[in-house]
């Protein structure tokens, strides 16, 4: 694994409260730092602009659920850039009060993604889902519910902060569930081995104009590692693009092809060069 650079003295904001997956992220990725916790994904958005935090941290995608959409569109509405990224393995449990048991659970709190991620557990137990902000939210609501029929779907993390049992440990329907999140800043920092490139683009709406970019893509051998569309806002059936690539801006065969993709896109933005990860 490449080593990450030491950024010290700085103040980092996520979604959620402590124990949460993106707290996890972050501590895995900054180690330990000084930190801030808000409510919703776009308040870390907006504690970046207004410069409360100098780096923020979100899930992007879940490799069984997919696309976390909300956080592409806030990328796509924030002009910010991406300076890493953090994969961590999502293991869901079942949390309830102290002496609860797994057949008194009626109902769970959770963030939608834990309940989606569990869902064949939560219907085979025959448990009512409750969404909530946050993984970890889930956890300290039903630690202050005291009710042996309400659990939470969450980390085993949360279950030692917010006094809970674990009544079922790792029940997430795929056994490899890991969420990929982004470090994300105010200025581009690239490394000289940067080998993860993120763009966001928009296209004329004309015949082949996505081939053509595929196209570009393909003929300097480079390979593109995601693609996700997602409806721009206030233009019905218009899209834009969120595409990572590997590669690194010194290598002129990816300045080419920036340069040859301007001809196809109608608004082309670079949103960082950073160490890719693999799981
Ligand atoms: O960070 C948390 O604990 C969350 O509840 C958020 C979130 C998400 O939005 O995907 C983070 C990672 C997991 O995929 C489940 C939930």
């Amino acid at each position: 694994m490449i080593a990450q650079p030491q950024r010290t003295g700085v103040t980092v904001g996520y979604q959620g409260v402590p124990g949460s997956f993106s707290s996890q992220a972050m501590h895995q990725w900054f180690g330990q730092v000084e930190s801030r916790n808000y409510p919703k994904f776009e308040d870390v958005f907006l504690a970046l602009q207004n410069g409360a935090i100098d780096y923020g941290v979100v899930p992007m995608e879940n490799s069984s659920t997919g696309a976390i959409n909300d956080n592409y569109d806030l990328i796509n509405k924030y002009h910010f850039f991406i300076v890493g990224e953090q994969s961590i393995y999502i293991a869901q449990n079942l949390l309830g009060v102290k002496g609860a048991k797994l057949n008194d659970i009626k109902e769970v709190y959770s963030h939608p993604q834990g309940l989606l991620q569990t869902s064949q557990f939560l219907a085979a137990h025959q448990i009512q889902g409750k969404e909530c902000l946050n993984t970890a939210l889930a956890a300290k609501m039903a630690a202050e519910r005291q009710d042996p029929a309400v659990g939470a779907i969450a980390s085993t993390e949360a279950a030692k902060l917010y006094d809970l049992d674990v009544l079922a440990p790792s029940i997430e329907n795929d056994k490899s569930n890991h969420t990929r999140f982004i470090i994300f800043g105010r200025a581009p920092e690239v490394l000289p081995d940067a080998d993860r490139i993120s763009l966001i683009f928009t296209l004329k709406n004309e015949v082949g104009t996505l081939y053509e970019v595929m196209r570009v893509i393909k003929e300097h051998a480079i390979n593109m590692v995601r693609i996700e569309s997602r409806p721009l806002l206030g233009n019905p059936w218009e899209y834009y693009f969120y595409v990572d690539l590997d590669g690194n801006l010194a290598d002129p065969r990816i300045t080419e092809t920036l340069a040859e993709l301007k001809n196809y896109t109608t608004s082309l933005r670079l949103l960082g060069n950073y160490h890719r990860q693999e799981n």
